[in-house]
């Protein structure tokens, strides 16, 4: 599914992912762990095609993700659709007036009808309990809320890969508690999940792999 090849990035020559080798099978979890700086996030975006290896190759079930091949507009329609992406700060990812909308635009962009488009909008709230903030403009929800609300968005998409950045990042006991069941719910579903974290009860509880970032920017796969 995910297939990365002695993969290096760097931010203004300085190196964040050297040699990266790494794979993600179809229904696989991986944690991504390491300390601060590690390169956690920067391989996060690369696997969601944000940003694309210097050196070496990423493979999205066979097809090479190139900055080039992302510019097309079919490419980048069904690598997208493929890949959800929750950031650690998921104020940057919420832009619309109203949470509703901000549920509404994937499926939407996806070309749905608008009674599909409000069913996967109406689940993906009762899914993750946030109906009563349907109406609500995301920038004045709560951290928590607006984590529950940035998950709500990518469900109704419903991509094959859901990639998380320190999902467990803003959330009380009660919210962690309800994102590790969402996790283990996506695991069962056979998606392929890819979350970085601290926490190694969450890493235990789910992994199938551990992807180990060293302070050298390497990462070594356990499995
Ligand atoms: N936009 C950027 N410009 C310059 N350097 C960056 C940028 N983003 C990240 N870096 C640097 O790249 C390295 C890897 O950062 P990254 O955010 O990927 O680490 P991380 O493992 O996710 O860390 P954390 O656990 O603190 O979230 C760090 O040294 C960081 O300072």
């Amino acid at each position: 599914m995910i297939e990365l090849t002695d993969v290096c990035y760097a931010y203004d020559g300085v190196p964040a992912l050297r040699h990266v080798t790494a794979a993600a099978a179809n229904g696989e979890t991986v944690a991504l762990l390491g300390p601060n700086g590690a390169g956690k996030s920067t391989l996060l975006r690369l696997v969601n095609g944000l940003i694309f290896p210097e050196v070496g190759q990423y493979l999205f079930e066979g097809t090479e993700i190139t900055a080039r091949r992302m510019r097309e507009h079919r490419y980048a329609k069904w690598f997208h659709q493929r890949v959800g992406y929750v950031w650690q700060n998921p104020a940057v990812q919420l832009f619309s007036a109203s949470v509703w909308e901000e549920l509404a635009f994937g499926p939407e962009q996806m070309g749905l009808s608008a009674a599909e488009v409000r069913q996967r909008v109406e689940d993906a709230l009762a899914f993750c309990g946030i109906e009563h903030l349907a109406a609500r403009a995301p920038y004045t929800l709560s951290g928590g809320e607006q984590k529950r609300t940035a998950i709500a968005a990518v469900l109704t998409m419903n991509p094959a890969v859901w990639t998380l950045d320190e999902p467990l990042a803003a959330l009380d006991e009660a919210g962690a508690a309800w994102l590790t069941d969402f996790l283990r719910a996506l695991k069962r579903a056979g998606k392929t999940v890819l979350f970085s974290t601290h926490d190694t009860a969450l890493a235990d509880a789910l992994a199938d792999a551990r992807w180990r970032f060293t302070p050298a920017r390497e990462v070594r796969v356990e499995r």
